[in-house]
């Protein structure tokens, strides 16, 4: 038996004293014995026994059921009823307090033993049972679960709060029947759950059932039926609310099929921004293979070296958390293309970074579909030139680009004439493919920057951009001229075609979009007017400059063979001693049907074309013969000034070539002089170095037309010339104003200083010639001396007069 700790309540001192020594001879421990309420509660407190024997019966306002009452409620220790009375009112009260035991004094021991006994049992039992109910009600409570019973009997389905709110009631318990609950059920899951609640044993299944409110919620039911007396049942349960949990499951099922089967690249990276787990697309994109994907960082693999997107730090410490843009991507092999991007930081509850998710588009597609939209909207279906749209656009980006340039360039309107007699004749097919081969022979012909489009039927447009000048628009002219000459052949037919040309010229023949193409288009149909297959410019003021230039051009070459060309010569006078100190070669072309052509109307053309350089030899070596043979003549030392122009200065073989002349006719070096003007000397270190060529051969080298340009005194300062020619612009003024006479004086001290040789030219007044001998100028030339003239002019009298005399006042050759 078990030895209890008991207390006992007993108002009767020597009943008391009997029962303790009763209770320590069965072997249990008396802890105490009191006689009124409040005692034994304090005594409870502070003794903690395990058993409380009470008489009911106590001194006091509270008698033994009252305080076996507090003692259950409060503590739950077993109370056995030691008492006289047996009346039903008092045995009702005492029922009330669920006691442990009721003897009836007088009782023997044995009877109180076995109380005893059965109490503790019940006890021990009933606190196993609390406690594995405390613990059933922490796991339902903690797996959220609802408690149902369902008895077949009465067909009452019973719930506890939770289930009743998993349907949507309120906060009481759920009674109903079963076809009233069945009736929420989804009806295509009934039957499982009809099934589950009459299969014996344990069930478990999930539906979907209506809740009050009209939502539908998915429910997890687990049950088992226990069958009852009489062929009944019971089913007792628990019911879970899943409906989050399938919605969740649902939407991660959603994710997964877009992560495995949409067609953007992702890649999920962690907070190393290495790649944990890419898609099958992103493979796809890249080319990469998952394996090799993993871990590595998406920058060096997949990113091209241009326009990437900010980096992953970044994008974490951004307001938004995230980015989206378009990037260049790199595949496997290093193709790259756009793709459209979006990086996202995910973070977790506190706000740290876990990780980022990549996705990745390729536009390539979109952007290939743009530009061939954008391509057939400026361009022209049948010839693939092209069309009106871009002819717009060209027109006013090069009219910006030749604004901002200070450029010329041209507009060339071309017309096919006869054109539509084919079509009428042959039919459009055959039309078409006409238009084709003139579309593709334009092609052909222009450079790399000009644009030419068709602007319907059989007219087209070419814009030639930076042009040097407006001749080289007619040299395109004609060459697209010359390109239509061929017939064109479509099957077995060959069809002579030609083709009528307008040229506009930006700025002369307008200054905008539309006056550039009228005027074009006039200039076509004046070509058309003066008999078709022709070229005609806008203004014929510029046509025929233009034409007259190319003449020039073309007839250099013959004018050298046929030696049409003839130098010119202009003395020059020592202005104190009035004597000839020598000449410059002027050269001149006496053209068979022009007359004679000044040097400025064909030098620049000779310089551009190249033919300067035969011209230039030609020049250098006549007016070096000519020196020999005056000095031979008996006029001494005269000086030969040449003028030498870039492109014969930069040649490689001036130097020599002017040796091996001076050799060959018997002229001293330092007879000769070279002319060279700002412009032909820009390049100092090469000028130099030519420059310190020709002295050293003891060739003298003057700067032409000092003063004019920009650079004059920086040239001075580098190269080692000898003598500056003053131009004429600074003479024609003289005497002129306080300012133009202290300019000429300033550019004499200065070559006084630098020891430079002086000549100036253009002096055409004695009041001029008079000003110039007051400031110190040494040389000069000009008409009121005598003007350039042929060789023959200047006799060997005239040049020995002159070279002796002091005399040189009249202009001969005036
Ligand atoms: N109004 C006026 N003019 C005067 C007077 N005295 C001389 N002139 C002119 O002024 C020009 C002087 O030549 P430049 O400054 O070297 O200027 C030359 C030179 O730059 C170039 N040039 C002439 N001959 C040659 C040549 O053989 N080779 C090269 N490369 N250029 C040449 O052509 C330019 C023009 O030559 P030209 O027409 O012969 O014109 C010559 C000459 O006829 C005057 O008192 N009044």
């Amino acid at each position: 038996m078990q030895a209890e700790r008991i207390l006992i309540v007993e108002d009767e001192p020597v009943v008391a004293l009997d029962l303790r020594q009763t209770l320590e001879e069965m072997g249990h421990q008396v802890e105490g014995i009191h006689s009124s309420v409040p005692s034994v509660l304090a005594a409870i407190e502070r003794e903690q026994p395990s058993m409380v024997l009470m008489d009911i019966h106590l001194g006091g306002a509270r008698d033994g059921v009252d305080a076996a009452q507090e003692i259950y409620q409060r503590w739950g220790l077993p109370v056995i009823y030691l008492t006289a009375f047996a009346d039903d009112r008092t045995i009702e009260r005492a029922a009330a307090t669920k006691p442990f035991g009721y003897l009836l004094k007088p009782f023997q021991n044995k009877e109180l033993a076995a109380v005893i006994q059965v109490a503790h049992t019940r006890h021990q039992t009933e606190c196993a049972l609390a406690a594995s109910e405390a613990r059933l009600a922490i796991a339902v409570e903690a797996a959220e679960l609802g408690i149902w019973e369902w008895e077949s009997q009465l067909d009452k389905l019973q719930g506890d709060e939770r289930f009743n709110r998993m349907l949507g009631g309120a906060l009481c318990h759920f009674h109903t029947h079963l076809h009233a609950f069945l009736a929420r059920v989804h009806p295509d899951d009934r039957a499982t759950v009809e099934q589950g609640l009459n299969q014996p044993g344990f069930f478990s299944c999930a539906f979907r059932a209506l809740r009050d409110n009209g939502e539908q919620a998915t429910l997890e039911m687990h049950g088992q039926l226990r069958p009852l007396p009489g062929g009944h049942r019971e089913v007792i349960g628990a019911i879970r609310d899943i409906t989050e949990r399938v919605q969740m499951e649902e939407q991660l099922r959603q994710a997964s099929v877009v992560f495995s089967t949409t067609a953007e690249g992702i890649m999920i990276l962690d907070e190393q921004y290495r790649i944990r787990s890419v898609n099958p697309a992103l493979s796809r994109l890249t080319e990469y293979r998952e394996s090799e994907l993993l871990g590595q960082l998406p920058d060096s693999l997949l990113l091209g070296s241009e326009a990437r997107p900010p980096s992953y730090a970044a994008i974490a410490a951004s307001s938004e958390g995230y980015w989206s843009g378009e990037v260049c991507a790199r595949r496997r092999h290093g193709e790259l293309f756009p793709s459209l991007q979006h990086i996202c930081a995910v973070r977790d509850a506190s706000g740290k970074v876990l990780q980022y998710v990549h996705t990745l588009a390729d536009i390539s597609a979109m952007r290939e579909a743009e530009r061939q939209l954008a391509h057939l909207a400026y361009h022209d279906a049948l010839t693939g030139l092209g069309n009106r749209y871009l002819l717009n656009d060209t027109l006013e980006s090069e009219i910006a680009r030749a604004q901002r340039n200070e450029r010329i360039f041209a507009v060339i309107f071309l017309d096919l004439d006869g054109f539509k007699s084919i079509n009428d004749t042959v039919g459009h097919h055959v039309g078409d493919r006409v238009i084709q081969e003139i579309a593709r022979r334009l092609t052909l012909q222009i450079r790399r920057q000009d644009t030419a489009v068709r602007l319907g039927g059989d007219e087209f447009v070419v814009v030639c951009p930076d042009l040097h000048h407006a001749e080289e628009s007619l040299v395109i002219a004609q060459k697209l001229l010359k390109a239509m000459d061929e017939p064109v052949q479509i099957d077995t037919l060959r069809y002579n075609i030609s083709v009528s040309i307008g040229v506009a010229l930006y700025p002369e023949d307008g200054n905008n979009l539309n006056a550039l193409l009228s005027a074009a288009d006039s200039a076509m149909y004046e070509a058309k007017r003066q008999g078709k297959g022709r070229y005609c410019g806008y203004l014929p003021t510029i046509a025929a400059r233009i034409r007259e230039r190319l003449e020039i051009e073309q007839g250099l070459h013959a004018a050298l063979a046929e030696n049409q060309f003839e130098l010119h010569y202009q003395p020059v006078v020592d202005l104190k001693r009035r004597c000839l100190i020598g000449f410059e070669a002027l050269v001149r072309w006496r053209h068979p049907e022009r007359g004679m052509i000044a040097p400025d109307q064909f030098i620049g053309i000779a310089e551009e074309s190249g033919f300067i350089e035969p011209l230039g030899r030609w020049i250098l070596n006549t007016a070096i013969a000519q020196a020999a043979a005056w000095q031979q003549a008996g006029a001494k030392g005269l000086l030969m000034a040449v003028n030498v122009s870039a492109r014969q200065f930069n040649d490689e073989q001036l130097v020599d070539g002017i040796v091996t002349m001076l050799a060959r006719h018997g002229l001293a070096a330092r007879q000769l002089e070279i002319e060279v003007t700002e412009s032909t000397v820009q390049e100092f270190h090469r000028s130099k170095r030519i420059v310190d060529t020709l002295r050293e051969r003891g060739i003298a080298v003057a700067l032409d037309d000092f003063g004019t340009g920009y650079s004059s005194l920086s040239l001075l300062k580098h190269l080692p010339i000898n003598r500056v020619k003053i131009d004429r612009s600074f003479v024609i003024a003289l005497p002129g104003t306080a300012r133009d006479a202290g300019l000429i004086s300033a550019i004499m001290q200065m070559a006084n200083s630098l020891d430079l040789e002086v000549t100036a030219e253009g002096i055409e007044t004695p009041e001029q010639a008079a000003f110039l001998n007051a400031v110190g100028c040494p040389a000069v030339q000009g008409y009121l001396f005598s003007r350039p003239a042929p060789a023959s002019h200047f006799t060997t009298e005239w040049l020995c007069h002159y070279r002796e005399s002091d005399s040189f006042q009249v202009n001969p050759a005036a």
